[in-house]
């Protein structure tokens, strides 16, 4: 039995059960944790908020190591090429970082204020402000986040909503996620489109745009959990669309593994379903410390300003 079937049938299992479990799926399906909530180790943290006032500009300073430019370019370059040839219209380019902070993943996991947080073990913390999919009362919502601005630009917030660019890019993930919901639900629905939220991001505040989506589900989706998620994953937001061609095409550009980032993590209360997207990561790979990020790129990227944005989206809110 292949990985993403295991993680679909315990999924399943856990959801008929209706006990209250964690879970974690990295992004190319192949790790994964399940676990009651009564049995989480220690080791394993993690909170969840709905609380839209967690925002805050206290910044911690990170020394980084990027990729170089040029490195960056050649897999854009190849991007570009692919968006020509038809095969794909939004790419999600990500990067690892090397970066430099005194502080251990314990202390960035305990100082790190963002909606969503997880620390796993010695190996990563992520601060992330995207939700992946909620259910509650037979209904599946999720909320792509799509567009990204300096939130201390003047009137940033418009600008950004009457960027051509970010409209176009936003639409393409809506209605990959309003796609990617009609195979686990039905009477798709978006209920708010493009909506804007800040977040502190160390030396920068940055406002980030989402969309709100929602779908119905049958009553017996608790003994489909399995089913539903790895229906959607990976999430089309840190893909892009077409969703199986350009992962095929990440692969072959991104030379490193995204592994946990950009995968899930959530729990199921007994009733209820909440998950979130593993961004605004950090990983310690063999003593050091590694930050993850990325953004979308189309045909009207600049890849300088692509590169910046990946840079700009390393930070530790606190
Ligand atoms: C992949 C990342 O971000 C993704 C890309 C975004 C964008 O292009 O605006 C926003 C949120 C994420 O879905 C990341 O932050 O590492």
């Amino acid at each position: 039995m292949n990985k993403k079937e295991k993680i679909r049938k315990l999924l399943n299992k856990n959801g008929s059960e209706s006990e209250p479990f964690f879970f974690m799926i990295s992004y190319d399906l192949t790790k994964y944790e399940i676990i009651k909530l009564n049995q989480l180790p220690k080791d394993i943290n993690f909170e969840l908020s709905d609380d839209k006032s967690i925002f805050s500009s206290k910044k911690i300073g990170i020394e980084k190591f990027p990729l170089d430019f040029k490195s960056y370019k050649i897999a854009f370059d190849k991007i570009q090429k692919n968006i020509k040839e038809g095969n794909s219209y939004l790419l999600n380019l990500t990067i690892k970082t090397k970066i430099d902070i005194k502080l251990s993943l314990d202390e960035i996991y305990k100082y790190a204020k963002s909606k969503f947080k997880l620390k796993y073990k010695d190996e990563f913390v992520c601060f992330s402000p995207e939700k992946f999919v909620d259910i509650e009362n037979n209904k599946i919502f999720t909320y792509p986040m799509k567009g990204t601005i300096d939130a201390n630009i003047e009137d940033a917030q418009k600008k950004i909503l009457a960027n051509k660019k970010e409209m176009a890019e936003h639409t393409m993930v809506v209605d990959l996620l309003r796609n990617d919901l009609s195979i686990v639900s039905s009477k798709v629905r978006v209920e708010k489109f493009r909506y804007c939220e800040k977040i502190s991001a160390g030396k920068k505040d940055l406002l980030q745009v989402s969309s709100k989506i929602k779908g119905e589900l049958n009553s017996d989706w608790k003994s489909k959990i399995g089913d539903i998620l790895t229906s959607l994953l990976p999430a089309g937001s840190i893909t892009g669309t077409p969703k199986i061609k350009t992962v095929e095409i990440l692969k072959d550009v991104e030379k490193y593994d995204r592994d946990y980032y950009t995968g899930i993590a959530g729990i199921f209360d007994g009733e209820n379903l909440y998950s979130f997207v593993l961004i605004r990561f950090i990983e310690k790979i063999q003593n050091e410390l590694y930050y993850k990020s990325g953004g979308g790129i189309t045909c009207d990227s600049d890849a300088i300003l692509e590169y910046k944005e990946a840079l700009d989206k390393i930070y530790i809110p606190t």
